[in-house]
């Protein structure tokens, strides 16, 4: 019995599972949140226990240290030998890894270079890596890369209509993000289905802080929202999503604003929050927009508004679809979101039964008896995919 660590940095958390392994078991996991925010939030579970902290996380780096900390201070490992295998969520992969990848120098290095495609994530995510081969320089480790789901997606699809040698130059391509989410949910779906990933047209929407829809023909990814960057697509806690480019560069003259600063105005304070000027917690929305709050409303209404966009869209580019998926932070969790997005679509044959919905975090078919396309809730697990890809890349290894 051996013990295998996945390692999830998002935008402003950090995500772990423990596993005993081939078991598969979960011995500990934990959520530390609000990464670089004021005030941050711990939280640890393990053997039936539950250890939370209060206390500010001032960058990804102090959220390594406090979990590395924490194993061994909570006793959940003894010593750091005990954990034979580590993966690491990387964000971008660019074109270059189209799979996971063993950690070794060239790869950080690798990685490192490609940080420009990930500008919120990748440099949390190396320095995650570099810390935890500092403190178990004998384990397995590796990088699984959100951007590798996406990677063979149709150039049709992933290319945008500007100069080819753009592309070819600079590599400036659709590379999406969340893959490991959208692979898990998909193939989850199927088996729900009891029907071949392979003959499956679903659209996976995987809604959190940072949110993506995918259209998944075939068990593979066909298009996808977020871009080149995940600053694409619908709309999110800060997040723009899809914008005119010529309104950026008219805003940046006008508020002698500079690209950087744009960039970060696109990414930091916009979304939910740039929209309300309230927050970009969807809890706070909701509540505020039943509370008359006009703007909360306005942000509410864009949010879903940019959701069934993207339905109606990839409905359109498979010709059809059997089955669409729910997932992530709001996905998962807000009864109102599930029913806004899906209420009118009936058109498409997409109907839930509001009795089914009321429900969080748990695997359920949504649909009503006369939907023609399915409605699935499906909790993500993107730490038993990184745990599993150990597996296979050390048989490959062998
Ligand atoms: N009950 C809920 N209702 C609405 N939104 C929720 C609820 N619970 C969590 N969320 C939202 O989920 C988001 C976090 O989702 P998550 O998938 O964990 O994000 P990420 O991995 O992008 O950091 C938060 O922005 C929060 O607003
Ligand atoms: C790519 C991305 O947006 O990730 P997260 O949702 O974890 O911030
Ligand atoms: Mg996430």
């Amino acid at each position: 019995m051996s013990k295998s660590i996945a390692v999830n940095a998002g935008s402003s958390t950090l995500k772990f599972k423990l596993f005993d392994m081939p078991s598969e078991e979960v011995v500990a996991e934990g959520t530390i949140e609000r990464i670089g925010e004021k005030m941050g939030h711990a939280k640890i579970k393990y053997a039936g226990q539950k250890h939370e902290d209060d206390q500010p996380f001032g960058d990804h780096g102090a959220a390594i240290k406090y979990l590395l900390d924490q194993l061994i201070a909570l006793g959940i490992v003894q010593n750091y030998d005990e954990i034979t295998a580590v993966g690491h969520r990387v964000v971008a992969g660019g074109e270059y890894f189209k799979d996971s990848a063993v950690i070794t120098d060239d790869v950080i290095k690798k990685i490192d270079s490609l940080a420009e495609y990930a500008p919120l994530h990748d440099p949390a995510e190396l320095m995650g890596i570099k810390a935890f081969r500092k403190a178990l320089p004998n384990a397995f480790a590796i990088a699984v890369f959100d951007t590798s789901f996406h990677a063979e997606m149709p150039k049709k699809n992933a290319l945008y209509s500007i100069p080819y040698e753009w592309y070819e130059k600079y590599g400036a391509r659709k590379y999406g993000a969340h893959g490991t989410s959208h692979r898990y949910v998909a193939a989850q779906a199927a088996k729900m289905l009891k029907k071949p990933l392979e003959d499956l047209k679903l659209i996976t929407m995987h809604i959190g802080a940072g949110a993506s829809i995918t259209a998944v023909k075939n068990g593979k990814s066909f298009d996808t929202s977020m871009g080149f960057t995940p600053l694409a697509g619908i709309t999110m806690a800060t997040r723009s999503g899809d914008v005119d480019p010529s309104l950026v560069a008219f805003v940046e003259e006008k508020a002698g604003m500079s690209s950087d600063e744009m960039i970060d105005t696109l990414n930091h304070k916009s979304g939910l929050l740039g929209i309300s000027e309230l927050s970009p917690d969807m809890r706070d929305i909701l509540d505020a927009a039943d509370k008359g709050n006009e703007k909360a409303q306005l942000a509410l209404d864009i949010y879903v508004n940019r959701i069934k966009r993207y339905i109606g869209a990839y409905i359109a580019e498979m010709d059809g679809v059997d089955a669409i998926v729910f997932t992530a932070g709001v996905g998962e969790n807000s009864i109102p979101v599930r029913k806004l997005v899906t209420d009118n679509l009936d058109c498409f044959g997409i109907k839930i039964d509001q009795e089914k919905n009321q429900c969080r975090g748990v695997e359920r078919d949504l649909s009503a008896a006369d939907a023609k396309v399915k409605t699935l809730l499906i909790p993500t697990n993107e730490e038993l995919m990184i745990v599993r890809d150990i597996e296979r890349l050390k048989k490959e290894a062998k």
